[in-house]
């Protein structure tokens, strides 16, 4: 591209609202980056098992983060503007106000987190029932989907929420409707969260089924009855309202949104590998398996025809890339989970006045710190006697047990930073362990996978990324923009823009291949070894179950 040509690119704004912060991104036709900016948002846990946040302060950050992406930019070259978000539920009375969604009344506090486990009670009886609609989630519900949680409030919060409740949004439809006014929503969140079916659409004995008849009941207009593909326009696009709180122009495009990782997953799965010395440039997408890591991993690989993997969500028609089937698997807690064990070990605050005299990350100093204490064999080697289980919130796939727990083995009296990086890196094999369960269970039902690509904050560890390949035994394809969930919301910007005749063509222009981490095979054995460890560990929880539930 010449200079000139350079001068008049269009631009999209992508707005990523992630589990623990929001970040946009303005981004040009081929998928360049050129502005990011990010702003944390709040959290609160009332209860155990109870998280919530609050629609009005997300939207307050997208605001924020989208004005500084655009600053100093000449915004009639913005050209379409696109969101995804984590499949949180919003609750909005019929004047579109937040209602509380806790038993304190606080109406700020409107959203209940995907990773909020509350609904467990409600969820047993829905896979009691064994509706047919459950064979499209891996053949059991997740308490993280939306019906449970929508039978929570209405048994728990009756007064205060349900009887009140005007809208229920998953939170990407909430983003698109406060921008455009418009109450569709995505094909994508209702598909993979709510029991939609792309050719279906409602199953009206499912709700009467669990007990939520009230929403059949008024043709389905408080959780949606128009539905569209995720990158189609919206009504008339930004209103003046959202254009003046996002610095934006009026009238600019927006699209249908997608949930977070389907949008990590269109910002890499499309891309044109040749080149690259991988075995899929021969290879059809569907041997791509897209892994989005943040605070959870799902784990996307799509297919031409249906496949049913237990415990594995999907098949879902089109509700990532269109004309494709999708199974998503997944963590629950990744990047949480290491947080969790480096966070709670007794030489934390070692590490984090270690890191920070060294102007480092703790996790830049923890993978230092490894290479230091290694001595003559691969770093991973040092996990030799130290295995984690890593479910510490339930296991999400292939087992779908929101019952299983976190286990370690092999605790020694130490506590010094030494044990505290052996743990760290035992917790990062643990969760590659999972994605090498999640693969197993998805070939094992049909799929071929050849490659992982991989995004998300977690992507830029680069021992998350090597644990990876070497488990999997699978190159990690890295995109050449590390905050591809931001491409991804900027593709659906860029379709909706009417610039691409469809998601594949944006795919294929705007996601690119940044680098590629192969597997290190001559470590296979030792991995080997230690993943049949891996799945004792659950064999063993199962067993001590047992015994303690047994007269
Ligand atoms: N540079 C980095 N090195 C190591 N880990 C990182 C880095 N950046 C982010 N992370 C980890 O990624 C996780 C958050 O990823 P992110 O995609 O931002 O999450 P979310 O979308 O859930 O808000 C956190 O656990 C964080 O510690
Ligand atoms: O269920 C999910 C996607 O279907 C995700 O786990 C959820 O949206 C949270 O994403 P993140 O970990 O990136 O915050």
């Amino acid at each position: 591209m010449s200079g000139g040509e350079q001068e008049m690119s269009s631009y999209y704004v992508g707005v990523d609202v992630g589990t623990g912060s929001v970040r946009a991104a303005l981004v040009d036709q081929r998928g360049v980056l050129v502005a990011f900016a990010d702003q944390p948002i709040k959290k609160w846990e009332p209860q155990f098992n109870h998280h919530e946040q609050s629609s009005e302060d997300i939207w307050a950050a997208c605001c924020v983060v989208t004005k500084k992406v655009i600053q100093g930019m000449d915004i009639n070259r913005i050209r379409g503007l696109g969101f995804d978000a984590t499949c949180s539920l919003v609750v909005l009375d019929t004047h579109f106000c937040p209602l509380p969604v806790n038993n304190e009344g606080d109406s700020h506090r409107n959203v209940i987190m995907w990773l909020d486990h509350r609904a467990v009670n409600q969820v047993g009886r829905i896979n009691k029932t064994k509706h047919s609609v459950l064979q499209y989630v891996g053949g059991v519900m997740s308490v993280e989907m939306q019906a449970p949680k929508l039978l929570w409030l209405k048994e728990n919060l009756r007064e205060t929420c349900w009887d009140k409740a005007g809208h229920f949004f998953d939170l990407p439809d909430f983003l698109s409707w406060k921008a455009t006014g418009v109450t569709a929503r995505s094909l994508c969140s209702l598909v993979c969260k709510w029991t939609y079916s792309a050719d279906k659409g409602w199953d009206d004995s499912f709700w009467k089924m669990v007990g939520l008849e009230d929403l059949v009941a008024d043709n389905y207009s408080k959780i949606g009855n128009q539905v569209l593909p995720p990158g189609a326009p919206l009504g008339s696009g930004l209103t003046p309202e959202a254009a003046r709180e996002l610095g934006l122009p009026p009238g600019i495009a927006v699209a249908t949104s997608l949930i977070d990782a389907h949008a990590g997953g269109l910002g890499v799965i499309g891309a044109d590998v040749r080149g690259h010395g991988l075995v899929c440039e021969g290879q059809p997408v569907t041997s791509r398996l897209a892994v989005i890591c943040g605070t959870s991993s799902c784990h996307m690989g799509i297919s031409k025809d249906p496949i049913f993997v237990p415990g594995v969500w999907g098949p879902y028609f089109s509700a990532m890339v269109p004309g494709f089937w999708l199974n998503e698997g997944g963590q629950s807690v990744t990047g949480k989970l290491i947080e969790h064990m480096v966070q709670g070990h007794a030489a934390f605050p070692e590490l984090q006045a270690k890191a920070s005299a060294r102007c480092q990350s703790i996790y830049a100093y923890l993978n230092s710190h490894l290479d230091l204490i290694k001595k003559a064999q691969p770093v991973g080697f040092l996990t030799v006697d130290l295995h984690v289980w890593p479910d510490f919130h339930g296991n999400r796939s292939p087992l779908a047990d929101l019952t299983l727990k976190g286990m370690v083995t092999g605790l020694k009296l130490s506590q010094d930073l030494d044990d505290l990086a052996i743990l760290y890196l035992a917790t990062v094999q643990a969760i590659a362990f999972g994605t090498r369960f999640i693969i197993e269970a998805m070939e094992a039902a049909g799929h071929s996978l050849s490659t992982l690509f991989l995004c998300g904050g977690l992507s830029k560890n680069p021992l998350f990324v090597q644990m990876h390949a070497d488990i999997t035994g699978m190159p990690v394809v890295l995109s050449q923009e590390v905050e591809s969930v931001l491409v991804g919301a900027a593709i659906l910007g860029a379709c909706a823009s009417g610039d691409f005749t469809s998601v594949q063509e944006a795919m294929s222009e705007m996601s690119k291949v940044g680098k590629v981490v192969f597997p290190r095979h001559e470590d296979k054995k030792y991995y080997d070894k230690k993943y049949q460890v891996f799945l004792k560990l659950v064999e063993h929880q199962k067993e001590y179950s047992a015994i303690m539930s047994g007269d």
